[in-house]
């Protein structure tokens, strides 16, 4: 079958609108955090796994990060484990860790790392315990207490923030054939398992790695006002004050919060992206068209 003229000339149209991206992230590290609500359905995780394979077949290095929230809330909730969550983070008993470990580290893991295999590529799933390669500590959540006119600890168990990160261990594997999988659990100095969450871990992960981009995969289009309008061009002061004024809650601050540590600590430009999108990370990458929230180092959203 030929094509005629004009699908011809779209065609070569769309590829010439790729080459000066495939020129400038050649080489290149993209990390792409995949969360939980963008693993909505069969079709969108395989076109994403086809996209991960396209993007390391043209000679860019992506290194997916995943969450996997609502699938650790769905076993917890058959187990009748009641989730609560503080600041958007998941409060973490010995029990729940032994759940999240399990979904994580397991089954949400494996589902993406055979995908990206069966697309043609050479998925390697870790989780920050394996060489050691993601340290944790005990994440510190402090709250205002007006009543006693001062801030109090919350213990919020088994979550952790990143210590560090062992950069050759996943450059090794990126910068050669391989697609590093990581789920978001940490290990602490005693070997004890932390549940990190996926956004700060993929935020940290694009930090040390240098990355060109950070990619945040989610089920929104991008960050909103209350009237639910993508927001273009905020300053630092204007994102507390939606965090203050409750615009931006939940899922959505840890979000932010480190797409802009990433973007001060050099990491060119952060996106909050519509996972639930056919090909959004191709889109975004490849295309002159912008796709959802856009932060760069000039701060601006
Ligand atoms: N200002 C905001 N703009 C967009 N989404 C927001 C905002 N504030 C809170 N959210 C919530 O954050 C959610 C995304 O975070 P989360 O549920 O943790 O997703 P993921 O699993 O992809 O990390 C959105 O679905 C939305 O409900
Ligand atoms: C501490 C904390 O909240 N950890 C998250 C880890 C998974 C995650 O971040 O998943 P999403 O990206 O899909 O939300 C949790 O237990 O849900």
């Amino acid at each position: 079958m030929s094509l005629d003229n004009k699908t011809a000339l779209e065609f070569v149209q769309v590829l010439h609108e790729a080459l000066p991206y495939l020129q400038r992230f050649q080489g290149k590290t993209v990390v792409i955090k995949y969360g939980g609500n963008a693993m909505v359905d069969e079709q969108l995780k395989a076109d994403f796994a086809r996209d991960i394979v396209l993007l390391k077949t043209v000679g860019i290095n992506p290194v997916v990060v995943h969450g996997g929230g609502p699938q650790i809330g769905s076993l917890l909730e058959k187990l009748n484990i009641k989730s609560e969550f503080v600041d958007g983070l998941r409060v973490t008993t010995s029990e729940t860790m032994d759940v999240v470990e399990m979904v994580l580290g397991g089954l949400v893991n494996k589902e993406i790392v055979s995908l990206i295999n069966q697309a043609g590529g050479k998925a390697y799933g870790i989780t920050g315990k394996d060489a050691h390669c993601i340290k944790a500590r005990k994440l510190k959540v402090t709250r205002d207490n007006p009543g006693l006119q001062k801030s109090e600890i919350i213990d919020i168990g088994h979550v952790g923030e990143v210590e560090t990160i062992e950069r050759e261990f996943i450059e090794r594997m990126s910068q050669g054939n391989y697609i590093p999988v990581i789920a978001p659990i940490g290990v602490g100095h005693d070997g004890a398992s932390y549940n990190i969450n996926a956004d700060l871990v993929a935020g940290k992960m694009a930090e040390v790695l240098e990355a060109e981009k950070l990619i945040l995969l989610t089920n929104i289009a991008g960050l909103q006002d209350k009237d639910g309008k993508v927001l273009t061009g905020l300053s630092t002061t204007q994102v507390d004050d939606l965090i203050a004024d409750g615009t931006i809650y939940g899922g959505m601050l840890p979000k932010i919060q480190c797409a802009l540590d990433a973007v001060h600590s050099g990491v060119t430009s952060a996106h909050i992206i519509d996972g639930r999108v056919s090909h959004a990370t191709l889109l975004e990458i490849f295309s002159d068209r912008g796709v959802g929230t856009l932060i760069t180092n000039g701060l601006e959203v």
